[in-house]
């Protein structure tokens, strides 16, 4: 029975510090590695161990990747990058203290920019601090101004079809390490959440979600590894 393990990266620099994040490249907190290593060692423990490996274009979910598997034995299997895993867009919130947006936006205003299904942030200007136009990662890619979580979903799920679900019709042990709002797209397609609950829906850094897959690749319930 293929499995689909997702992982959110471990804690960043900027989970701890509350600020808007997105596709800013953030690196891992201590904390961070611990829960990324700590991850990789309950796949060990659990004996479910990945054989091919997708993540983002950002450090925070990589290193998440390297460490889970380096703690499981499995640093050599094949990985592949891609910009759409990448966190959700944060536009012009980006790099902006969540605590005080909202005290100076409101509560509601700021879960409506955290959490609505459509409604994206307001755009980040161009030429600013974290403008990503000269990053040459992101060289022939039309860098997005801000994202919704619809606006994920876009162009998630063309990458999962075409890419990642392919890896499971193979029989392979797939492990996504990505992002909250990355995964949460994922999520809300494979646990067929609506538009309205997916509003609740939280990942936590470092735990392994795991879907088992039936033979006509349709995935079973989710839960924690830790659980299992
Ligand atoms: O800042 C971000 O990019 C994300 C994930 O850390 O935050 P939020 O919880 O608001 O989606």
């Amino acid at each position: 029975m293929p499995s689909l393990i997702l992982v959110r990266h471990g804690q960043s620099q900027w989970n701890l510090e509350n600020r808007f994040t997105g596709w800013w490249d953030v690196d891992l907190t201590e904390k961070g590695v611990a829960e990324a290593t700590a991850a990789g060692e309950l796949l060990a423990e659990k004996g479910l161990l990945p054989t091919i490996a997708f993540t983002s274009l950002q450090k925070r979910a990589i290193k998440t990747l390297h460490l889970a598997l380096e703690a499981c034995g499995r640093l050599w299997i094949p990985e592949f990058k891609d910009w759409r895993l990448n966190e959700r867009h944060y536009g012009g919130l980006t790099g902006l203290d969540k605590a005080a947006t909202a005290a100076l936006h409101g509560d509601e205003q700021v879960k409506i920019w955290r959490r609505s299904f459509d409604i994206p942030p307001p755009p980040l200007a161009a030429g600013g601090e974290f403008d990503l136009a000269a990053d040459p990662r992101y060289a022939g890619i039309a860098i997005p101004s801000t994202e919704s979580l619809k606006l994920t979903i876009e162009r998630v799920l063309p990458y999962w079809e075409a890419t990642i679900r392919p890896q499971l019709a193979a029989g392979q042990t797939v492990i996504v390490a990505a992002h909250g709002n990355s995964l949460r797209a994922l999520v809300k397609h494979l646990s067929n959440i609506s538009d309205a609950d997916i509003t609740d829906l939280e990942i936590p850094t470092g735990q392994p979600i795991i879907y088992d897959f039936d033979d006509a690749l349709v995935p079973g319930e989710r839960h924690y590894l830790k659980d299992r």
